[in-house]
């Protein structure tokens, strides 16, 4: 079954007309990534998923129900995570706390899992937001979603600003999250690594999708992961090591 189908999306920012007919598919269990250069509408993509930015044209379908006019609460409580650019946990709470305050869902994932999950999390479960380092945020940010037990969880860019050796952490957690049957779709600069853990990719190219196919695919094609990812040097050379 599709966890999410969406077809013919057009969004627009004002009089800014970024999406262009976008349409993807993720199957259950399925890690599927969106690449894509800077600005080509990865984010956009997502909140237009969630209903945040809306789409004024298109359909998307979760679980097999039409959300395409429903808020992005009721996009959530039917069973999508999102966890957005930039880290936004709690800086004045606990680890702990933080990990309170999402509605649970009821499902696989609670706090005792999701400690064992992130066994540094459990570390620092006095420690303040503020006091964690990027990845521990990034870490908490995951671990608030999947406490929504989420059938697909959409992630932007969770790698982006750590450090390689927290990146390979993310990614190992990512890859965990499929074998408990969760889907999920992964926005990424980090062209290696998304494709490596990914089944399937879209890449978007000036809000369109330029590419569909298998994830290892794209990622040997190094002229076209040049001139659609638009791989920043260090993404690239990732992928040539
Ligand atoms: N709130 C906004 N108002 C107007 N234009 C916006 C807004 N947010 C994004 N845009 C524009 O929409 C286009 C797509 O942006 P989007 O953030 O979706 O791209 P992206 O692929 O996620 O890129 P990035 O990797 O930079 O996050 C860009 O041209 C951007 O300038």
């Amino acid at each position: 079954m599709n966890v999410l189908e969406a077809s013919g999306l057009h969004t627009f920012y004002g009089k800014s007309h970024i999406l262009h007919g976008v349409g993807l598919e993720v199957r259950e269990g399925e890690i599927v990534t969106l690449l894509g250069r800077n600005g080509a509408g990865k984010t956009t993509t997502m909140r237009s998923l969630m209903g945040l930015t809306p789409a004024r044209e298109g359909s998307i379908r979760v679980l097999g129900q039409d959300t395409t006019k429903w808020s992005p609460y009721r996009v959530a409580a039917l069973g999508v995570g999102f966890v957005p650019e930039g880290r936004r946990v709690f800086a004045n709470l606990s680890v702990d706390e933080n990990l309170r305050v999402p509605l649970e869902r009821p499902g696989p994932w609670t706090i005792a899992r999701v400690y064992e999950l992130f066994p540094r999390l459990q570390e620092r479960r006095a420690s303040k937001g503020r006091q964690l380092s990027g990845g521990e945020q990034e870490m908490l940010s995951i671990a608030r979603a999947l406490l929504l037990n989420p059938k697909l969880l959409m992630l932007d860019e969770p790698s982006q600003g750590l450090a390689p050796l927290i990146v390979k952490q993310v990614f190992e957690v990512i890859a965990q999250m499929r074998k408990q049957g969760m889907s999920v779709l992964l926005v990424e600069q980090n062209v290696r690594a998304a494709v490596e853990i990914a089944d399937r990719a879209y890449v978007l190219e000036n809000g369109a999708i330029a590419y569909e196919g298998p994830a290892a695919e794209f990622g040997r094609d190094e002229e076209r992961v040049r001139a659609l990812a638009g791989a920043s040097a260090e993404s690239w050379d990732a992928i040539d090591s």
